[in-house]
């Protein structure tokens, strides 16, 4: 058992409406997800079977058809909601989640939000 394993998913980009102003609820704008999972790889390590794993694909896609119909506010829901989703339907004990807009602050490379759910041990 290694409690210190991780599943990545980095750069996930995905097109929804986000923002507080009026105007940000007529568009799509680009958000981008990154995403550390604790996940005890050894099982999979051990089977080289795909259940075993915690499978990067299915969380993305499962991840992309949320985000894509979602409307919320603020990037500090879409995080929640996301790490909730990841939690509660793939038994993630643990995840930090970056949840970026790039391109929402003139002059910024990018503006974000980490956050940190669930318990490492
Ligand atoms: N902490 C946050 N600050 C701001 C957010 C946000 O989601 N979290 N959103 C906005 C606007 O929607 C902005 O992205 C428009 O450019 C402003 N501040």
């Amino acid at each position: 058992m290694s409690a210190k394993d991780l599943v990545l998913i980095e750069g996930l980009e995905i097109r929804t409406v986000i923002g507080i102003y009026d105007w940000e609820r007529e568009i799509r704008q680009t958000v981008r997800l990154d995403l550390e999972m604790a996940w005890d790889t050894s099982g999979a390590a051990e089977s080289d079977d795909i259940h075993d794993a915690l499978d990067y694909k299915s969380v993305s896609k499962r991840l992309i058809s949320f985000v894509e119909s979602s409307s919320f506010g603020l990037i500090e829901k879409l995080a929640e909601e996301c790490a909730r989703i990841v939690i509660g339907e793939f038994g993630v004990p643990w995840l930090r989640l970056k949840m970026s807009k790039p391109g929402a602050v003139r002059g910024t490379e990018n503006v974000a939000v980490v956050i940190e759910r669930g318990s490492r041990d």
